[in-house]
């Protein structure tokens, strides 16, 4: 872990179970390569990642059995070590890629500006040559405006142990907020394919779906379907992100899908067994067994899953990454600290509104100050974002540059529309947050709006009650002789409750709206005949329709910029001015 970084932490642990055929498995680390410095319990950085990822390849070998390394996308935006830099990213890609990871695909964090589309084109597909794969993503050449895959389409390979025969496809989600650069082809028609329909006709021991898509989403069940009418009895695995949550879905008693949670929190493991049998001549039919667990990026549970300690752990190669990353962080001055935060704000901990949520503190404390403008400050004022733009919980103690980026890393900036009647432009928030049916008519999803980890609940009922899943190797050891409980993530899957490796203290999340508002400069009394309705520019496709609803006509023309700067650097600036102090 990084200098500084919180102590890795005791708790009682699940062990892992190892199968036939094991994976590894990353998404949506948004740049936390540096691991989280405040958090004990997420305190590995990803040169004890490199370490890890080593030693169980080895056992892997040492047991004559296979491991792969799976990350499926949203590697970037979302921290300092990503975000601080010009340009983005100068330090990110060259640390990420020091992971040998066996199957990787894009996430949508990849695609939302040009420039990181033309990174992950030029850098990450390079660098991870055939291991990428783009199912159903072309990029742009811009040179000559040829449309090319983003990488293969699909990828068929053994595994090095067993010779478990693979074939692999990499997904991303419908996603449609992309820069001009990239084209993502909805997975249904990239499912009528010819190269698709004849990758699933190669029969292979067992089928791996990458994707950034969320386990509960339609994408991934439209693709079990169409795998499952050629192949009945061929064992399908998902691995799956973007909805920043630990969750496994099944599909099927041969189909299991996991995702692995987000911002390097969370290591995910899933084992198979019955994938092939003994003899190569003897098709596997019986059901294969899957296992699953969550394990947490404390150095504690790393040591203890590898059987290892503070000395034997750290890999030459995992500790000079762990020192590139230091260098990293110390020349783009991440440890910088714009104040001194008061006390812990919580993104989805806390109710809103609530003294101790972050929407709170934003809509009460920071828009009032940031939002204006010289030559219309006592123009009385609606200003409104969306929750979703604000990605990380602020702990008690320093703001650094680092912080900043954690918790709001976009280029959002903030536009608005002038002298908007105030009956319509009053009825806006409640539009956004309750009313999703009315967006859905202009295309527009509301849940894009709120945070990833809302947007796709686990349904309640989930487990299959009449199908065995075996959790064969499942062992507590010694609970009653470890420390007390840390908060954290109780996982209720389609398996049970008993993925985390280690056993937290459950911690409750509230739902959040789509949107919060602040009222800027109001009369004392009465309400205003008209507002400036301002908002962050990612909101506008919502805004426009919205007020058309509310009874005003407006278009994008109408739209201009509020004032510059971004939310990122008001923000900043709005806690240099007023959390002033040591801590
Ligand atoms: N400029 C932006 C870009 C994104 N968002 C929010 O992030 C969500 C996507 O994040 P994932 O990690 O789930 O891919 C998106 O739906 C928005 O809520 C934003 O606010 N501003």
């Amino acid at each position: 872990s990084q200098p500084g970084a919180a102590k890795p932490i005791a708790a009682p642990m699940r062990d892992l179970n190892w199968g036939q055929l094991n994976f590894i498995h990353t998404t949506d680390t948004h740049g936390w390569l540096g691991g989280h410095l405040q958090e004990p319990q997420y305190s590995a950085d990803w040169g004890d990642y490199v370490s890890f990822t080593h030693h169980m390849r080895k056992q892997a070998d040492d047991k004559g059995i296979d491991l792969l390394v799976i990350d499926s996308g949203d590697r970037v935006e979302g921290n300092g070590l990503y975000d601080a830099s010009h340009p983005k990213g100068l330090f990110q890609y060259g640390i990420y890629a020091e992971a040998d990871v066996d199957i990787i695909c894009t996430g949508n964090h990849e695609l939302y500006q040009a420039y990181s589309a033309y990174c992950e084109h030029n850098i990450t597909v390079p660098n991870y040559k055939e291991n990428y794969i783009a199912s159903n993503l072309d990029y742009i050449e811009p040179e000559t405006g040829d449309r090319v895959p983003q990488a293969q389409r699909y990828r068929k390979f053994k595994t090095k142990n067993q010779g478990i025969e693979i074939v692999a496809f990499g997904f991303i989600f419908d996603f449609t907020g992309n820069a001009n650069n990239t084209v993502v082809q909805p997975v249904a028609e990239t499912l009528e394919e010819a190269w698709f329909q004849e990758a699933i006709r190669e029969k292979p021991d067992l089928f791996v779906v990458v994707g950034h898509v969320g386990l509960r989403m339609e994408e991934f069940k439209t693709i079990f379907t169409a795998i499952r009418k050629q192949n009945w009895h061929i064992p399908i695995v998902f691995f799956g992100g973007h909805a920043h949550v630990r969750d496994t879905r099944k599909f099927d008693s041969k189909a299991f899908a996991m995702a692995s949670g987000r911002y390097f929190e969370t290591i995910g493991w899933m084992s198979i067994d019955g994938v092939k049998s003994a003899s190569d001549e003897v098709e596997a039919t019986s059901s294969p067994s899957f296992s699953r667990r969550y394990i947490d990026t404390n150095l504690f549970g790393l040591h203890y899953h590898t059987g290892l300690n503070d000395t034997t752990f750290p890999t030459k190669h995992g500790k000079r990454v762990t020192e590139t990353i230091t260098r990293a962080r110390k020349s783009l001055d991440l440890d910088y600290q714009f104040g001194c935060a008061p006390k812990t704000l919580w993104m989805s901990r806390a109710q809103y509104p609530s003294k101790d949520s972050i929407f709170t503190w934003i809509a009460d404390e920071v828009f009032p100050d940031i939002v204006t403008r010289k030559d219309r400050k006592d123009k009385p004022r609606l200003a409104i974002t969306n929750t979703g733009g604000i990605r990380f919980d602020i702990f008690k103690g320093p703001f650094t540059r680092d912080t900043t980026y954690a918790i709001s890393p976009f280029l959002s900036g903030f536009r608005y529309i002038p002298d908007v009647p105030y009956k319509a432009a009053s009825k806006v928030i409640d539009l956004l947050n309750s009313a999703g049916k009315i967006f859905e008519e202009h295309g527009l999803d509301t849940r894009i709006l709120t945070l990833p980890e809302q947007r796709f609940p686990v349904p309640i009922a989930v487990a299959d009650e009449t199908e065995e899943v075996e959790e064969p190797w499942l062992e507590l050891r010694d609970v009653k002789k470890e420390p007390s409980l840390i908060a954290g993530y109780t996982t209720k899957d389609d398996v049970g409750d008993d993925g985390d490796d280690t056993i937290h203290e459950t911690i409750k999340f509230y739902n959040q709206p789509n949107c919060v508002q602040s009222e800027i400069a109001f009369p004392e009394d009465g309400e205003p005949e008209t507002v400036d309705l301002v908002f962050l520019d990612f909101i506008q496709p919502w805004i426009i329709p919205a007020l058309k609803f509310a009874g005003a006509d407006y278009t994008d023309d109408d739209v201009e910029e509020y004032m510059e700067g971004t939310l990122t650097y008001k923000m900043a600036e709005w806690i240099s001015k007023n959390w002033k102090g040591e801590c």
